[in-house]
């Protein structure tokens, strides 16, 4: 049998933590060395061996975990939200020169809901107007979402990249927040409420027509098989990727 490959979870105690630490359990060909909270060392994940450490912490603690992974020579795959444009600047600086370590920040692990990205993507070249609404869980702590984040950054690539003018809007009397926040042009609304998990609707519309993108995770569960992926394919993605598209093979 081939060697397993030591994985470590970060936020272990957490929703997405627990689940990832069942998932690696599960799969025969890794072995989980360390599952660590909130109050726990990192330096256990020097002690433990691991090879690759998967984040699914607090906006807070995440650039840390990441620089102390990548400076033992970890590689680190990470879900957990809040990397910004700084930040994602200040991990390429440090990963520049360590070209053997690979970091994976993916804003949603869910297969269904990259494809669902990649495709209001593209399609939004086609349209006069886009605009995005996630809904989730009322226990999320950050909003907009990472996920329609990513997903209005990918649309204004798009849509720069085709010529196309801003969605068109005459607003000009708003009470506060009516109009969803501003991602790079690109209208985002955010539902909080109990019930759900995680969904996103990205609306584009044109001269008597609508296409609605619609993505839904029931469950934690449609997380796990992207985030076996990016664990079993980080060792061969030297350096930063930003999006777990980067992995597949979109043709896009
Ligand atoms: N990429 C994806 O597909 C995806 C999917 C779901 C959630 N998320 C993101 O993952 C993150 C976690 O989500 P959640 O719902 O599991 O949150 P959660 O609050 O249930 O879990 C976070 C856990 O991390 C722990 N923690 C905080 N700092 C830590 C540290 N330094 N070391 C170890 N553990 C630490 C907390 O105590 C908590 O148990 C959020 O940012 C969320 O947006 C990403
Ligand atoms: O439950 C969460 O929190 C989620 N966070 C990610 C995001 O902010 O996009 C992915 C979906 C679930």
């Amino acid at each position: 049998m081939t060697e397993q490959l030591a994985v470590a979870v970060l936020g272990a105690n957490g929703r997405m933590g627990a689940e990832a630490v069942k998932a690696v359990e599960a799969a025969a060909d890794l072995k989980l060395v360390a599952a660590l909270g909130r109050n726990d060392s990192l330096d256990t994940l020097v002690d433990a061996g691991a090879r690759v450490v998967v984040d699914l912490t607090v906006p807070e603690s995440t650039e840390a975990n990441v620089r102390f992974a990548v400076e033992h020579g970890m590689h680190a795959v990470v879900g957990t939200t809040g990397w910004d444009a700084e930040r994602l600047g200040r991990l390429q600086e440090l990963l520049t020169g360590r070209s053997g370590v690979g970091v994976l920040i993916a804003p949603n692990f869910a297969l269904g809901s990259v494809l669902a990205s990649a495709f209001a993507a593209r399609a939004s070249r086609y349209f006069e107007s886009v605009e995005i609404i996630e809904l989730h869980h009322p226990d999320k702590v950050d909003a907009p979402s990472g996920t329609a984040v990513r997903t209005a950054q990918l649309i204004s690539a798009e849509r720069d990249a085709a010529g196309r003018p801003a969605s068109p809007d005459a607003t000009t009397s708003e009470r506060p927040g009516a109009r969803g926040c501003d991602v790079d042009g690109v209208r985002v609304h955010s539902v909080r409420l109990r019930g759900l998990v995680a969904h996103q609707e990205v609306l584009l519309g044109g001269p008597g027509e609508q296409l609605t993108i619609r993505h839904d995770s029931f469950d934690r569960v449609s997380f796990m098989p992207g985030v076996l992926l990016g664990v079993r394919n980080i060792a061969s993605h030297p350096g930063l990727t930003v999006g777990l598209d980067g992995y597949l093979d979109l043709g896009l």
